[in-house]
């Protein structure tokens, strides 16, 4: 379904409702530029580090694109896990993953409240941003504790410049880009006040400090498109 939410005026703060939730591969699809070729990247990134019934987690699996596509994607056989807080969303991953034939656990939980065992790969595609930043390096410590040595975290975040010329630049042109996605004017400001102290984005440098910081021996951006980013970090 075509994504109209921000076409009316809003009345309550950015939330992942029933209403976004029935929207939501077009949203991300229209709102996130080269979301399929991150989540391409970070796929075949995965898939290099993976063998035979690793255990993988995806932190807001939403409705399960990712970890549909990685099975396609991967040769071997996967335990797949999708976490998200959001049951609106589990449904529409609980009935794509049926329609692929693809076998998937899915937990109602928050990311907090989670135990992660044993892992290979965590994944967490545009979900850290709408943590609080305490609680933020607290879960990502916690990653870093669930990974098997050897273990990769992948992550996507929308990103801010610490310069304040080129952050109102990057945010010009990403408005530029919801436009060309049929955005209106009106759309892109309503959504963008229903974001406000919701989605927190860190720069590029926090980002990999906040990992470091964890443990992690190395994290590397593997794609970025102006205030987009893809972040593969590696636990020795
Ligand atoms: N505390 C939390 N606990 C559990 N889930 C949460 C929490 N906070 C947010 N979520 C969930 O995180 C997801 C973020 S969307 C991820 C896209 C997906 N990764 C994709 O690549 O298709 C990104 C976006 O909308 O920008 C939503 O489904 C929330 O319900
Ligand atoms: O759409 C926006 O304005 C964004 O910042 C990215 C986004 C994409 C999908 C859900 C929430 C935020």
């Amino acid at each position: 379904m075509v994504d109209k939410v921000f076409k009316k005026s809003i009345t309550k703060q950015f939330e992942f409702d029933e209403e976004v939730a029935s929207v939501f591969d077009d949203m991300l699809n229209r709102s996130v530029p080269f979301y399929k070729e991150m989540q391409r990247l970070s796929i075949n990134f995965a898939c290099n580090f993976l063998e035979e019934n690793d255990k993988v987690y995806d932190l807001g699996c939403s409705t399960a694109s990712t970890l549909i596509e990685l099975s396609k994607h991967c040769k071997n056989n996967l335990k797949l896990i999708g976490i998200d807080n959001s049951s609106a969303m589990l449904d529409n991953a609980a009935k794509k993953a049926g329609a692929f034939g693809v076998d998937i656990e899915l937990i109602n939980a928050d990311l907090h409240d989670v135990t992660y065992e044993n892992a290979k790969l965590i994944l967490s595609n545009y979900t850290l941003q709408f943590i609080r930043p305490l609680q933020r390096e607290k879960l990502v410590k916690k990653i870093y504790d669930s990974l098997q040595n050897n273990g990769i975290f992948i992550f996507s975040e929308k990103v801010i410049s610490s310069n304040s010329t080129l952050n109102k630049q990057s945010i010009d042109e990403y408005y530029e880009f919801k436009k060309t996605q049929g955005y209106s004017e009106f759309e892109i400001s309503q959504k963008r006040e229903a974001l406000e102290n919701v989605l927190i984005p860190y720069t590029e440098e926090e980002n990999k400090k906040m990992i470091l910081d964890a443990g992690f021996s190395h994290c590397e951006t593997i794609f970025k498109w102006v205030n987009f980013a893809t972040f593969i970090a590696i636990k020795k």
